[in-house]
């Protein structure tokens, strides 16, 4: 049987991020993807021209036309835009009987802002509680904890700050450190630091993006927490190294660099 997974995510008209890049990474990782929009944005290489949300209301039907009769082995969350959509966002995940990876996607890798200053505190208190993984880079995290983190060593500190809002597992993205792209993965008792060559690219737009929707994809399959995030940091890294050089500024990963590889 193939796995079902849903991202509850914004559209970004360019293609490298939000529910597109989600979907792309679901497909080449070979399970079926399905999407929950949250906003529109008007976006390309150069930055976010617009953003447009839904109602809850539009949100929390599209969400229940797909867990009530499709049904879904693991949900991905990124950009909620306003403390209500967080809020019933955060309601959905509690219902719901599947893993939840949790990216709290703040701001776009421009600056500019995808979700509301007045939203912070729905994410500390109603999203993360109900996260099976949450995965903030370093601006995510200070925004949300106040810990910021200035070296390898200091992800722990950040790693502590961020579970004691209840989510399972967090993933810290060091992806904005200088040197190699190491993460850091704990639910508190175990270590898992993931370390990765830092690839020269600057066509990174999307890569928190795709590595949350391919640890859905493989928690879907029913991989452990270590395991999915192992294999999802595998598949991340080749997009990076893969990048595209579209447009005038930060191109996307390539989410099909392994269909590509060899032709
Ligand atoms: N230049 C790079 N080379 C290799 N890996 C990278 C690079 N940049 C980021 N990564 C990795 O990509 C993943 C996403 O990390 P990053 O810190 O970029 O997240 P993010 O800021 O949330 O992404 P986004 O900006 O798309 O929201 C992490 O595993 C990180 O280590
Ligand atoms: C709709 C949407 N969701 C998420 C991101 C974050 O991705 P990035 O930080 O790479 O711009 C984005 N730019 N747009």
């Amino acid at each position: 049987m193939i796995p079902n997974v849903l991202t509850v995510a914004g559209s970004d008209s360019g293609g490298g991020a939000g529910i597109q890049a989600d979907l792309k990474t679901m497909l080449a990782l070979g399970v079926h993807g399905m999407s929950v929009v949250t906003a529109v944005t008007a976006q390309n290489s150069l930055g976010v021209q617009g953003a447009w949300e839904l109602s809850v209301e539009a949100v929390r039907a599209q969400y229940r036309s797909v867990v009530d009769d499709i049904g879904v082995q693991a949900v991905k969350t990124g950009m909620l835009a306003s403390a209500e959509l967080v809020e019933a966002v955060a309601e959905l995940l509690a219902e719901t009987d599947a893993p939840a990876v949790v990216d709290p996607v703040g701001v776009s890798k421009h600056g500019d802002s995808l979700l509301a200053a007045s939203a912070l505190d729905s994410v500390r208190m109603k999203l993360l509680p109900v996260a099976t993984v949450a995965t903030p880079n370093l601006d995510e995290v200070a925004q949300l904890t106040g810990v910021r983190v200035e070296s390898e060593e200091q992800l722990r500190r950040a790693a502590a700050a961020v579970l004691a809002y209840g989510p399972r597992w967090v993933l810290i993205k060091g992806g904005h450190l200088p040197g190699d792209a190491v993460d850091l993965l704990t639910d508190g008792t175990e270590e898992h630091w993931l370390r990765a060559p830092r690839h020269d690219n600057r066509h990174t737009h999307g890569t928190g993006c795709t590595l949350a929707s391919a640890i859905a994809s493989q928690l879907a399959k029913g991989r452990s927490v270590p395991e999915a995030v192992t294999a999802a940091k595998e598949y991340v890294t080749g997009a990076v190294a893969a990048g595209f050089a579209l447009g005038e500024g930060i191109g996307p990963v390539d989410h099909g660099w392994e269909f590509r590889t060899g032709s």
